[in-house]
């Protein structure tokens, strides 16, 4: 193994491995840190972590010890996926993670560089844009656990860690002054480099110049130019791929508003059954609910969702607590999983990082299998197991309107 890639969530998980996996690396997505070494020969591996919103010294636990597994397993360049919105609070998690690292790998600095720009994130003057609206104005202000208020990443980095943080500029990068850029930084005892990225051949270019760096942290986009570093080629061939034939489902706890258009354009014309913050109060009860729906449309991909308009989220939070609200959702998603895939069930979609970690957690410690792409940054993941299992695992803001439907008819695979 080349890269081990340690993923703050599921979903940033996949997305980072369905870019490696397009470069042509051989990639395997691991649920959480794995107990034994590994025995294939791979190019990737991605450690999916649900670390994004716990508390900062567990993250920093839980980033170390995959750390080690991945350099105990051969990993020369560690990569530390966060999402391509930052998400974070002013405690963290970014920072104290990257922080951690640094000292793990015995290294001076780091790249910082969520910028994704296919799918409309980018990076200049160190603030980070969604589409043509900063991050602070494009919805992600109003992110259940995270609200991003600050789209410069320099100082909402800088309320996360100690330690100090530098910026390359679009301009140096582009001149071709990058690396004269860092030795300056390193110099000046910068430790963590806001990077811009504008495109992808910015991406490109930046994993030229970190070829030599121990650790990269970033979006998936940062992943692009890490492969060819080591020599390893693109493979774009459209080939047969199995996916799994059986009944398939939906479930979205994520109030993104991708999510939410996504949930309006499905909701017309197919089975779905919503799940409001009360009903969260009660998990035993609302999986028995949701699982009679579920089997009683076992054929028509139905859809369980407790997506809500910010607003209502925001009142619900209030009344019922946000930690209580996330616990009980995750619970019941994660519940309504397993007894679904019991009852037949065999292909899952899930919206939202924290809903798809859940989900996917419930399934224990897995290897799963990197298939093709559903829409940007999402692709399959097969779970090899009895049963075969097909899930597309998708962030909150990624994918297009109709993403549900094209990713049930996508888990079904294809034979040329
Ligand atoms: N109706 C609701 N009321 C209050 N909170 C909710 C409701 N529905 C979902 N939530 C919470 O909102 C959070 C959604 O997080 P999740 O990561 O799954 O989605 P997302 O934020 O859209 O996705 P991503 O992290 O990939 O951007 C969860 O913690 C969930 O418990
Ligand atoms: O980077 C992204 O936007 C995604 O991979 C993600 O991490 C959202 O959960």
């Amino acid at each position: 193994m080349k890269i081990g890639v340690i993923g703050d969530d599921f979903t940033g998980a996949g997305d980072i491995a369905n870019t490696l996996a397009k470069v042509g690396a051989r990639t395997v997505q691991y649920v959480g840190t794995p107990t034994v070494r590994l025995k294939t020969e791979i190019d990737a591996a991605v450690i999916a972590l649900k670390t994004r919103s716990i508390d900062a010294g567990d993250a920093v636990t839980q980033s170390l010890a995959a750390c080690r597994w991945l350099i105990a397993n051969g990993a020369e360049q560690i990569v530390f996926k966060y999402c391509s919105t930052f998400d974070s609070t002013p405690r963290g998690n970014i920072g104290p993670v990257a922080e951690a690292l640094l000292v793990e790998l015995d290294t001076t600095l780091a790249l910082v560089c969520p910028a994704f720009p296919a799918n409309r994130r980018t990076l200049y003057n160190g603030h980070l844009f969604v589409g043509d609206r900063l991050l602070s104005e494009s919805g992600m202000e109003n992110h259940p656990l995270t609200p991003m208020t600050d789209p410069d990443i320099r100082r909402w980095l800088a309320r996360q860690t100690a330690l100090k943080v530098g910026h390359l500029s679009l301009e140096s990068l582009r001149s071709g002054n990058a690396q004269a850029a860092l030795r300056l930084a390193k110099h000046n005892h910068e430790r963590l480099i806001v990077a811009d990225a504008i495109s992808d051949d910015d991406l490109l270019a930046l994993g030229r110049i970190v070829r030599t760096h121990r650790l990269v942290t970033g979006g998936s986009g940062i992943a692009m130019g890490l492969p060819g570093n080591f020599g390893i080629q693109s493979a774009m061939d459209r080939r047969p791929f199995a996916g799994s034939d059986g009944p398939g489902l939906i479930l979205s706890g994520s109030c993104s508003s991708a999510t939410r258009r996504q949930i309006a354009a499905y909701d017309s014309g197919h089975p779905s059954k919503r799940l409001d913050a009360a009903d969260a109060l009660d998990p035993g009860a609302a999986v028995a609910s949701c699982l009679d729906f579920l089997v009683s449309h076992k054929d028509t991909g139905p859809l369980v969702y407790s997506t809500a308009e910010p607003s209502e989220v925001a009142a619900a939070q209030a009344q019922y607590g946000r930690d209580r609200l996330a616990a009980s959702f995750d619970t019941i998603f994660a519940e309504l999983a397993i007894e679904a895939v019991a009852a037949g069930f065999r292909r899952i979609v899930v919206a939202g990082g924290e809903t798809s970690g859940a989900v996917a957690s419930a399934f224990g410690a897995a290897a799963l299998e990197v298939g093709p792409e559903i829409d940007t940054g999402v692709p399959v993941l097969i779970l090899d197991g009895k049963p075969r299992l097909a899930f597309a695992l998708k962030s909150g803001n990624f994918g297009a309107d109709d993403f549900f439907e094209c990713a049930l008819a996508t888990l079904k695979g294809w034979a040329s």
